[in-house]
């Protein structure tokens, strides 16, 4: 059986982080990280997410400043509210939460958001200094960042040799992943629907990432016998067993036939989606710490 990472407890680790150099920052400034998380529209799922986010912010000592928008918001009206945050001196992180309603050019006010308060790493500023392998000068996309860090604690810092495969290739996850893996010096394949073989790829991997968005895909046979796995799928899938009309999480690896064949693997829940919540933390504080001239931690 592979070692199962508790995603909440590095979670929880990083945020005491956060709390220590937030505290540090207003003790030597008198400046207070701010977040601003804006939301447009009615999706649950979002609702939830932004409610974790501005949570956490305030138990890391932040000001926390959440915007909710109507889903009529018009394109100018998302820009002109990220403009006016932009401009505010009291705010270093800001964070449009995504999906956005279908009518919204979502890459543009992506980009109307300043790099250096672009808290998730989405700015082709900020991606772009990632793929020139500028780790410590950006901002990096919080998911990726903390499956980075399940990466390191259990392969260390430099994985020369090893073999990584991300199934997946948004700029959200699929991208950034496999820019950090490689940073790292692993041999990195990114695959995606179109890749051919794809179980075939995947077996040869000693670090195998899922981010596909279908439930339990990668299947026992796909994993490369103690290769470490990280899923970082989030399905809702009907579970008939707990009752009619109930349902449950699941990722996009079939966890319990691939923890019988990998060393290492995280869940769902309770493995990468706790560190999405905690990275941007980490990425605030660190904005908030440049924006004062002072030098933020690595987390
Ligand atoms: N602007 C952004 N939008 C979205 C991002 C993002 O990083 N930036 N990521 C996702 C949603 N997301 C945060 O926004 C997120 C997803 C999942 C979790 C999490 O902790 N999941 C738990 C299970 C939660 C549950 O019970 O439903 C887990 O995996 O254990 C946190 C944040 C899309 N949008």
């Amino acid at each position: 059986m592979a070692k199962v990472i508790d995603g909440k407890a590095v979670a929880a680790s990083v945020v005491e982080q956060v709390t220590a150099a937030s505290a540090a920052l207003e003790a030597e400034t008198g400046v207070r990280p701010g977040l601003a998380v804006v939301i447009v529209g009615d999706d649950p799922a979002s609702h939830v997410y932004v409610s974790s986010k501005s949570r956490m912010a305030k138990q890391c000592g932040f000001n926390s400043v959440q915007h909710t928008l109507p889903a009529e918001t018009t394109q100018d009206e998302l820009e002109a509210l990220v403009a006016s945050l932009n401009a505010d001196a009291s705010i270093h992180g800001i964070l449009v939460q995504l999906p956005l309603p279908g009518h919204f050019d979502s890459d543009a006010v992506i980009q109307s958001i300043l790099p250096e308060k672009d808290v998730d790493g989405l700015h082709v500023v900020n991606a772009g200094k990632l793929m020139t392998g500028d780790l410590e000068g950006g901002l990096i996309s919080c998911t990726p960042a903390g499956a980075m860090l399940f990466v390191r604690q259990t392969h260390g810092a430099d994985l020369s040799g090893l073999n990584a495969v991300v199934i997946g290739r948004s700029n959200l996850f699929g991208k950034p992943m496999s820019a950090l893996l490689l940073a790292a010096n692993a041999t990195v394949t990114t695959a995606h629907s179109r890749t051919g073989d794809l179980a075939g790829v995947c077996r040869n991997a000693d670090i195998l990432v899922a981010a596909v968005g279908r439930p339990q895909m990668v299947k026992a046979d796909w994993v490369k016998p103690g290769a470490t796995v990280i899923d970082v799928g989030i399905n809702r899938i009907d579970a008939p067993e707990r009752g009619e009309g109930k349902t449950r999480l699941v990722g996009d690896v079939a966890f319990d036939e691939c923890a019988e064949v990998a060393s290492t693997i995280t869940p769902v829940p309770g493995g990468v989606g706790p560190m999405t919540i905690a990275m941007l933390m980490a990425n605030t504080v660190t904005a908030a710490m440049r924006a004062n001239g002072l030098k933020p931690p690595s987390f």
